[in-house]
């Protein structure tokens, strides 16, 4: 019986899981929960790094209280950000939120200087404006401190796990979504980065997932009061955990990673690579055992999350079960968004930004709580099938159904509605995919599964997984001709 660890941070919490095997059967129990709220410090936004790592000392003390003896554990993140580390090892600042708007319009500068065709043929990756490659354009173009003194760039969970073990490595998975690496000589772009003006030797080795990345520091150690626990590099990004986790049985699938962001797409061997997939704006991100996650980004639940904190610092609280319950009670299919809007990207005044996103595409503007969250769900589950289909187009396959994993799959009636908007049958399960996944290359790579499809059986076999059938009749297909128009997708 392998008792692990998998911390999973994302962009709004963490959480400490212990995962154990009993005859095969995988059972998780949650240690430790924490929030991860964004600092802003004037103009600027944060991450608080050190509460993170604080908080990951929290779940191993509470593994140690409980009397668990750890045989190894991971770190998986949300991608994109980073830190710098000086040459006496210290890290250089607090690591900037990507949603920062230090990085508006950088993306067009580079593009335009570069050549977006240039840039996609050496990374594979979509064009996102806070893409790691767009956030050191614009420290290097606003020379901010820490560029001055960098020697060594890390991710948030390579530098965690930096933290941990005094030993400084990048991971697969999460380095690809920087758009800084190319998956064709399986190495960071030197060319790319050089052109950028930005320095190779900062960007170390990559390790693969289920690679071993050191042990607990003594000063770790001591202070803990634990032994030399292993430390692995895990499939770092949190989607490529999540996807690790999806319990398909046949190797063609798909797949929606759902929580604030919401990942469409399917596990590939060979990242696609051609001008119809940059057309389409898809990536190629890496994934374990070298696959690669051909997928969009879509705005996902993070618009919704930042109505109910608005709503909520505006004097009027709602659960997520209280707001769905609103959302089935409002009128159907009166008025879409596309969740892709740049206007969804950044914090702020989101029920306001629905709204003026309705008014400008003359529609009915939403006025309750209930009325705006069903035209996001609904939106979103229209938006799901577009993705899909355009996976299906570029992969050359065919799908009978969509997975979805993640903390989204609480939310039955977007479950329900995506399954009425693809025409399809959703699976939905399980809801911690990242932690699970995290995990379960830990336990690969300790030779507990032989390898992730035997993972995906027992992930398989001890999780619920609900099924969603699709409504019958054509009242989907006709909100979803009126979804394209209203958004100019069609
Ligand atoms: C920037 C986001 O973190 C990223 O694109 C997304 O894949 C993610 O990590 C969701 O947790």
């Amino acid at each position: 019986m392998s008792n692990i660890l998998a911390f999973d941070l994302g962009a709004s919490s963490g959480r400490a899981i212990h995962g154990k095997l009993n005859n095969g059967r995988i059972e998780i129990e949650e240690l430790h929960r924490f929030p991860n709220d964004p600092v802003q410090v004037g103009k600027r936004l944060h991450w608080d790094i050190l509460r993170l790592y604080h908080e990951i000392k929290q779940g191993l003390l509470k593994a140690k209280h409980k009397g668990i003896d750890l045989a190894s554990i991971g770190i998986d993140s949300w991608a994109v950000d980073f830190g710098l580390i000086a040459s006496d090892g210290s890290l250089l600042g607090n690591p900037y939120n990507y949603r920062d708007s230090l990085y508006d319009g950088v993306m067009e500068r580079v593009q335009e200087e570069l050549g977006a065709d240039y840039i996609f043929s050496r990374t594979g990756i979509q064009f996102l404006p806070f893409n790691t490659i767009y956030q050191l354009s614009a420290h290097r173009e606003n020379g901010t401190a820490a560029m001055q003194s960098a020697e060594q760039f890390l991710m948030i969970p390579d530098l965690l796990r930096y933290f941990l073990t005094g030993e400084k490595y990048n991971e697969f998975s999460n380095a690809t979504t920087t758009q800084l690496y190319n998956p064709l000589t399986q190495k960071w772009d030197e060319e790319l980065l050089k052109k950028l003006g930005l320095t190779p030797s900062w960007f170390g080795e990559v390790l693969q997932p289920g690679a071993p990345a050191g042990q607990l520091q003594q000063t770790v150690q001591e202070e803990l009061g634990l032994g030399p626990i292993p430390v692995y590099a895990v499939a770092e990004h949190d989607t490529a955990s999540a996807v690790v986790a999806v319990p398909a049985i046949e190797r063609s699938f798909a797949y929606l990673s759902c929580g604030t962001w919401s990942l469409l797409g399917t596990e590939i061997d060979q990242p696609i690579m051609n001008e119809e997939a940059r057309q389409l704006n898809f990536t190629n991100e890496g994934g374990y055992g070298n696959t690669y996650r051909l997928l969009k980004n879509i705005m996902g639940l993070w618009i919704i999350q930042e109505c109910r904190r608005e709503w909520e610092r505006a004097g009027q609280a709602f659960t997520f079960p209280e707001l769905v319950k609103l959302a089935e009670e409002a009128t159907s299919f009166s008025a879409f968004i596309d969740p892709d809007d740049a206007a969804f990207l950044a914090p702020g005044d989101m029920p306001a930004r629905v709204c003026e996103y309705c008014q400008r595409t003359n529609q009915p503007v939403p006025q309750k709580p209930g009325e705006i969250v069903r035209c996001v769900l609904e939106s979103l589950a229209f938006k799901y099938r577009y993705v899909l289909e355009l996976t299906e187009r570029l992969s050359g396959q065919s799908f009978n159904g969509l997975h979805m994993v993640g903390g989204g799959i609480h939310n039955h009636l977007l479950c329900e509605w995506t399954a009425n908007a693809i025409g399809k049958p959703v699976w939905a399960g399980p809801a911690e995919g990242s932690a699970i996944g995290n995990l379960a290359v830990q336990w690969i790579a300790q030779g507990e599964f032989k390898d992730i499809w035997e993972a995906r059986r027992a992930i398989r076999e001890s999780f619920p997984i609900a099924i969603y059938e699709p409504e019958q009749g054509d009242r989907w297909e006709e909100g979803y001709a009126q979804f394209l128009r209203i958004t100019g997708l069609a």
